[in-house]
């Protein structure tokens, strides 16, 4: 049989305990699934747990009870085939651009002129070949942002999880990696796991939005995104989605949508 799921978290609960303080349930009871080649959101109030989840996912946190399946096996480590992006970019300031995407293929055991054909390739990608030999820190936030995901597309995971990726950047350079990622991903077919609390940001990448309610989180309502890809802000069709989302938050009555990027 073809395994379709590239990722599946069943019934994932996870508890944190802080000094001596009664241990507080984080995640009560989490599943999903995401085919491959989806972009699965996840879209929750601040401390709903949004981030445990992707770390349980990415192997760097461990659920207390469940389990994750990866082309329907379990994983017990992080390993090249599911890799994390953090909103803080995670460049090494005294390596070049070039060395920065070449980072990541130095443990596959690739010579030093396919490294490099390699990560110049997917420089390309994001448009920045030109800037293969500057510093990290002699780039603007959204062109760091593109060496990062440059870096981690060059592993050629099967997976992609993505921690606010885009959260500190203008609003402009926000929409314009937006697109980039959609181009890049619509070639690469990538699975990506992406966590937000950017409404629109989710409406505009994703095929399906995972609402996450609090204390403990567990998953509130899922959401299709049927509309084609790119899409346009202004459509009517965003604003349905955009506003059923918001309904979710009111209703979910914990909140205010004002907390959220709207
Ligand atoms: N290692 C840890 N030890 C103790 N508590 C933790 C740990 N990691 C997370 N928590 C707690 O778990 C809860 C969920 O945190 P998490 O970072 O997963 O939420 P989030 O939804 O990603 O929040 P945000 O959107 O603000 O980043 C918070 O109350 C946090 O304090």
């Amino acid at each position: 049989m073809v395994q379709s799921e590239a990722v599946q978290v069943l019934n994932v609960s996870k508890s944190f305990s802080q000094g001596k303080e009664k241990p507080e349930q984080v995640l009560r009871n989490i599943s999903f699934h995401v085919k491959k080649g989806e972009i699965v959101t996840l879209l929750g109030q601040s401390g709903c747990g949004k981030s445990t989840l992707l770390n349980i996912i990415g192997r760097f946190e461990r659920e207390d009870s469940g389990t994750v399946l990866f082309g329907g096996k379990t994983v017990d480590r992080p390993n090249r085939s599911c890799i994390m992006m953090f909103q803080n970019y995670g460049l090494l300031p005294w390596r070049s651009v070039l060395g920065n995407v070449e980072l990541g293929l130095e443990e596959q055991g690739l010579n030093a002129k396919t490294r490099r054909t390699r990560a110049l390739d997917y420089l390309r990608l994001v448009g920045l070949e030109d800037k293969a030999d500057s510093f990290p820190l002699q780039l603007s936030g959204g062109m760091q942002q593109r060496v990062a995901l440059a870096r981690a597309l060059a592993i050629e995971p099967e997976l992609i999880l993505m921690d606010e990726p885009f959260a500190a950047l203008d609003t402009f350079t926000r929409y314009h990696l937006q697109n980039e990622l959609l181009r890049i991903q619509k070639q690469s077919r990538t699975t990506i796991i992406l966590v937000t609390h950017d409404i629109d940001e989710a409406v505009y990448l994703s095929d399906r939005i995972l609402i996450l309610s609090s204390n403990p989180g567990t998953i509130h309502k899922e959401i299709g995104v049927h509309t084609t890809k790119p899409r346009d802000r202004g459509h009517g069709d965003f604003q349905h989605f955009r506003k059923q989302i918001l309904e979710q938050f009111h209703f979910n009555g914990a909140i205010s949508a004002a907390e959220f990027s709207i």
